[in-house]
């Protein structure tokens, strides 16, 4: 079934759990000070909507551009390292200023600071997943944010948007709304003449060829609305309806009122895990699959099993992300390696009998289990 517009508001304004994301330019001043006026407007929003019996996660961005200016910084630093400290300054700003506004209408807030790494492997998952269900039981509102502190530069998220996104699957969010400081998507970035509102948009795949779209222009920002879209594409492909609109709009899109440009699913909802395999990190490398292994993986409920690897590429552990490529190249999956890159090569075309008496019974498993597999 697709939906129309009307769908997609109503479903918003209904949401049991919705997942809010707010950028860095919605809290802040450009000096790289917390807006407290425009954060209390958010908060009394996220309030009615919570008063109103729906269970709030809220990912937030905020830290970098909340922690310069107090550290001294004329503008948003450059360098990793100044952005990793300012992160931890401005992170604690942040928290400081949500508690005490969602205090006043008797809301309890908890932090939860996230990396790429800590949420790739199944344990942790659904680790950082019990968490987040528990905090919502407890009535709490848990405030996210990437871990920008500890995050190692190769594999950060980068962007609250696609974070977002991946959260709404995490705690199975039946709406996700985008905050940020444009009222909709437009046909060209806004500043551009001629360019166009664009209310709904029933398939974001097809959408993405007719709009044109630019990085950060805030100069507080990160991920413009190119991350934007993406996370309303993860959204559409996890069948969750999402809203983008300006962080003042918050109150009418969680009412469900026809603000922002509203974005229907396009599929129904796959495994939460699943989907944070094939969006969360980048692969480490690449296990090369011959063509009768490629044709089972291809077949979509087959494991990746030693007999039909050919080759191993990269430096990985194993529960990290890698690719299944086809002899050509050709990338065919993603997965999560059964193995370190290193035990791999003695396993290479190798039965599961033969691994069992050769190696041992350790290593007598898939080298990519079917349910740690997903399909490009
Ligand atoms: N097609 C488009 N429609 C709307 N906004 C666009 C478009 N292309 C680029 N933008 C820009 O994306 C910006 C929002 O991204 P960003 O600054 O990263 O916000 P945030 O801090 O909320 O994540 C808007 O201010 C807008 O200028
Ligand atoms: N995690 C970073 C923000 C990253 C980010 O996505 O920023 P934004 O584009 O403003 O949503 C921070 O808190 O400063």
């Amino acid at each position: 079934m697709t939906m129309v517009e009307e769908d997609v508001r109503r479903a918003v304004a209904a949401a049991r759990t919705v997942v809010v994301k707010v950028g860095s330019s919605s809290l802040t001043k450009p000096s790289g000070h917390l807006d407290a006026a425009r954060l209390r407007a958010l908060v009394a929003a996220l309030a009615a909507a919570a008063q109103q019996g729906a269970r709030v996660v809220l990912v937030s961005s905020g830290a970098i551009a909340a922690g310069f200016g107090p550290l001294g910084f004329e503008a948003r630093p450059s360098d990793v390292a100044t952005q990793q400290a300012v992160a931890a300054v401005g992170q604690g700003l942040l928290m400081a200023q949500y508690e005490a506004a969602f205090s006043r209408y008797g809301l309890k807030v908890g932090q939860i600071l996230i990396t790429a790494e800590d949420t790739i492997r199944a344990t942790q998952y659904r680790n950082v997943q019990r968490t987040l269900d528990r905090l919502l039981d407890l009535g709490v509102v848990p405030i996210v944010n990437e871990n920008d502190s500890l995050a190692s530069n190769e594999i950060r998220f980068g962007d609250n948007d696609r974070l977002s996104a991946l959260m709404a699957n995490l705690v199975r969010a039946d709406a996700l709304v985008l905050l940020t400081d444009v009222d909709a998507l437009y046909t060209a970035p806004p500043s551009q003449p001629g360019a166009r509102r664009i209310g709904f948009v029933p398939d974001v795949v097809a959408a993405l060829d007719d709009v044109t779209v630019t990085g950060p222009t805030s100069g507080v920002g990160t991920g413009g609305m190119v991350t934007k879209l993406e996370a309303a594409r993860v959204a559409a492909v996890s069948g969750i309806p999402a809203v983008l609109t300006s962080a003042v709009n918050a109150g009418p899109a969680l009412m469900g009122d026809p603000v922002g440009t509203a974005f229907a699913p396009v599929k129904h909802r796959g495994s939460s895990r699943r989907l944070w395999i094939g969006f969360a990190a980048e692969p480490r490398g690449a296990l090369v699959a011959d063509a009768g292994a490629a044709k089972a993986v291809r077949g979509g409920r087959a494991s990746l099993l030693s007999a039909g690897v050919l080759e191993v590429r990269g430096e990985f552990s194993a529960g990290d992300p890698v690719w299944i490529d086809d002899e050509s190249g050709r990338h065919l999956a993603r997965g999560l390696s059964g193995f370190d890159s290193e035990e791999i090569p003695q396993m290479l075309g190798r039965t599961t009998t033969q691994l069992k008496r050769f190696l041992g019974a350790e290593y007598a498993h898939p080298v990519v289990h079917r349910d740690d597999l997903v399909l490009v």
